[in-house]
């Protein structure tokens, strides 16, 4: 029998690539070697049945408990995960449904409500705007917290209405959205289907709910749109969006509105300013010019009107969970019953940025300084794409009535966002995908 040596451990590096290159020549030989006797060769394909019969009642466990269920026993059973992962575990907390639990932002507000005795469920539809992979992985930090994650859409009216019977969420924080501001030019109508039509169906399910819980939800910076007067305040315009997934946000701003007007549902609307982080998304600018840097490949930075450079009011993630955690601790309550109105409910709307710009350029240095190597800078000129050229936020509302106090300057915070990036993809970098 193949007992492991030395030998063979140093064959199999941690580092996945070269796994890979040595796998077929390792093989071989084993093959050579195991094979050489029937006995062994019996003994091979015993362990091989056992391991792929408890791969597949693993993997139906684990499709059990966050699929919609098809019969009463896996109803039952997922009703219980619902109503466990959503239980409250400190006198005077909230139980929050928190939808894109799975996306950047989600998966970081969910363990820090957990882990302050807060119960939460989240729902995600693992669509594949970007590497899902990562939304895997994240669900499984997410699992480790015992938070269990729904896999559904928005859109789907059942299923929330499903999920709102099996647990009495006192707040949603929903987070679920198509993002990307460049995108919406390829795909317009994921925009309208998630942050239009997902939002309503979401809403419909809030005003129905009996109570009817708070809402909170992420809006974006992008709604300013090319409005001049900075620093962007909350009463500034927002009517004249420059892309359509600005448009989306707007229009969620609106329909919230009505919502609160109509049913009496408390809604707080985050302005979030370009955030990032560790575990962030691979759309982002941040992160594909790390992916880009590692690999030696070039990475385009846009430039502006008369060459000026672009900026942005970089927020860091920590620090936006605090601000999402503020809006659930202040959101009053929603006054409605059964989709009646009982009273006005408070509608708020706030910006979550960090106050301090920084030019596109500067970003660069401060990745290269950090990866220590040089980015090959292919400057261009802005594409009419629905960018803007600078965002800066005013955030005086949310320190006076959220306690928002952001404490990460982009230095800081990318650097522990490259660390993380080290640590996920390995330094080859070979596993990052585009
Ligand atoms: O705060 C917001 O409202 C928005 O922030 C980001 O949008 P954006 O600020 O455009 O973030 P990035 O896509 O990371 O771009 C950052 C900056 O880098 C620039 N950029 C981007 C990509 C690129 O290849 N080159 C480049 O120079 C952009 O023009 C922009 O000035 C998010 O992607 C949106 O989902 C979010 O709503």
């Amino acid at each position: 029998m193949l007992t492991p040596s030395f030998e063979e451990d140093e064959e199999f590096p941690s580092t996945p690539g070269k796994f890979k290159i040595d796998r077929s020549h390792n093989m071989n030989r084993h093959f050579r070697r195991c094979f050489a006797s029937t006995s062994t060769m019996f003994f091979w394909a015993l362990l091989l049945i056992a391991f792929t019969a408890s791969y597949l009642s693993f993997q139906s466990f684990v499709e059990s408990r966050s699929r919609y269920f098809t019969s009463s026993c896996g109803a039952i059973q997922w009703e219980n995960q619902v109503r466990n992962s959503g239980h409250i575990h400190r006198s005077g907390g909230m139980s929050v449904l928190v939808t894109g639990a799975a996306g950047f932002v989600g998966s970081h507000v969910s363990p820090a409500l957990k882990k302050r005795g807060d119960g939460v469920v989240g729902l995600d539809n693992f669509n594949n705007y970007y590497d899902p992979s990562l939304k895997k992985a994240r669900n499984l930090l997410l699992n480790s917290h015992r938070i269990f994650v729904v896999e559904g859409d928005l859109n789907d009216a059942k299923l929330l209405a499903k999920l709102f019977d099996a647990a009495a969420f006192t707040h949603v924080m929903h987070l679920a959205a198509q993002a990307g501001v460049r995108y919406a030019m390829e795909n317009p109508n994921s925009y309208v289907q998630s942050n239009i039509a997902g939002l309503v169906t979401l809403l419909e399910a809030c005003k129905s709910a009996n109570p009817p819980p708070a809402v909170v939800w992420a809006s974006s910076s992008s709604v300013y749109g090319l409005n001049e007067k900075i620093p962007f305040s909350e009463a500034d315009r927002t009517d004249q969006p420059a892309s359509l997934y600005a448009a989306t946000k707007k229009a969620g701003e609106e329909i919230t509105h009505t919502y609160n007007h109509i049913y009496g549902l408390s809604i707080i609307g985050l302005r979030f300013f370009t955030v990032y982080g560790p575990w962030g998304r691979p759309d982002m600018a941040y992160f594909s010019f790390t992916r880009n840097i590692l690999q030696g490949k070039p990475i385009t930075v846009f430039r502006g009107k008369n060459q000026g450079d672009l900026a942005r009011d970089f927020t860091y993630i920590d620090d936006i969970v605090k601000g999402c955690l503020g809006s659930i601790d202040t959101s009053g309550t929603s006054t409605g019953s059964g989709g009646k109105k009982k009273g006005p409910a408070p509608y708020r709307i706030f910006n979550l940025g960090n106050t301090s710009p920084v030019r596109v350029p500067e970003l660069v240095n401060i990745l290269e300084r950090h990866l220590k190597l040089k980015a090959k800078r292919n400057i261009v000129d802005m594409p009419g794409n629905g960018d803007v050229p600078f965002t800066h936020a005013n955030i005086s509302l949310a320190e006076k009535e959220l306690g928002f106090e952001p404490i990460t300057d982009l230095q800081t915070g990318l650097n522990k966002f490259v660390r993380w990036y080290l640590s996920y993809y390995g330094y080859n970098n070979r596993n990052a995908v585009e």
